[in-house]
């Protein structure tokens, strides 16, 4: 983890290289990394990859695959050779499937001489609530069980860590020791619209829990002044 100077993620969900490099260049000296998601990654395709990577960012690659083993693994040796920094995979799809996006990353790696990226697990969304997940989605039980359960299996494949919401850090802590990695979504600073997420805190409060990396969008990235936005968010991070 030494290649992010603090655990700060900005998710760059806009959708062209030209908008995601205007963001890095304001808020490259208050960034840990940058995330490209679906919107980016779809619209400008891998190139916007290259271009974050000659500048230095770390970056998560997050497309959350979601398929059989093998589709899995060959999706993630692409982004292993794009030189992400981390890429997710849903817990979703198993234990066979994290292991084999896991395998691949170092096999990947390995042959192209490169450090492997981290591969994290994502649990439950946070966008849902205990009562969309239990009706809806139709899982039994709380989400933080499910969170823990899911980050125990990703652990047991081989994974670094999950992303979870900010609420489940302290018992992903507890049950899967010191050194897995937990990112954070569901981030909002105080007096920030919430939008669709549903399970939120703030920063400090994430960090306090134990949290490794926060990822943030909107409070930054649509904020009146961004590099304000990221400042004070990192302020808050290094107070704790
Ligand atoms: O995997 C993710 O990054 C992710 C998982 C999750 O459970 N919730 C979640 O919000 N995210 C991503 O984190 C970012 C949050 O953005 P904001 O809500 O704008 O701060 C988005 O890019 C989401 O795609």
């Amino acid at each position: 983890m030494d290649t992010f100077k603090n655990p700060l993620l900005i998710a760059l969900d806009v959708n062209t290289t030209e908008e995601a490099e205007a963001l890095v260049e304001r808020l490259a000296p208050y960034a840990g990394g940058f995330k490209v998601g679906m919107q980016l990654y779809n619209s400008a395709g891998p190139e916007v990859l290259h271009r974050l990577k000659a500048r230095q960012a770390p970056v998560f690659v997050d497309l959350k695959f979601h398929d059989i083993p093998n589709t899995v693994a060959g999706a993630a040796r692409v982004l292993t050779r794009y030189g992400a920094a981390i890429l997710n995979v849903h817990a979703a799809g198993g234990g066979e499937m994290m292991r084999a996006a896991v395998e691949a990353t170092r096999d990947e790696a390995a042959r192209a001489s490169i450090k492997p990226p981290l591969v994290v697990a994502v649990t439950v969304l946070t966008s849902i609530g205990q009562e969309v997940f239990n009706n809806q989605i139709g899982l039994p039980g709380s989400i933080e069980e499910r969170v823990v359960a899911w980050a125990l299996l990703a652990k047991e494949a081989g994974l670094d860590g999950v992303v979870a919401s900010p609420r489940e850090v302290a018992a992903l802590r507890k049950n899967c020791g010191k050194d897995f990695v937990i990112i954070t979504p569901g981030i909002r600073p105080a007096g920030a619209a919430a939008g669709d997420q549903k399970r939120t805190m703030t920063p400090g409060e994430a960090v306090r829990l134990g949290a490794t990396f926060l990822v943030v969008g909107r409070p930054v990235t649509a904020a009146s002044d961004p590099v304000a936005a990221a400042m004070g968010i990192l302020a808050e991070i290094e107070a704790t």
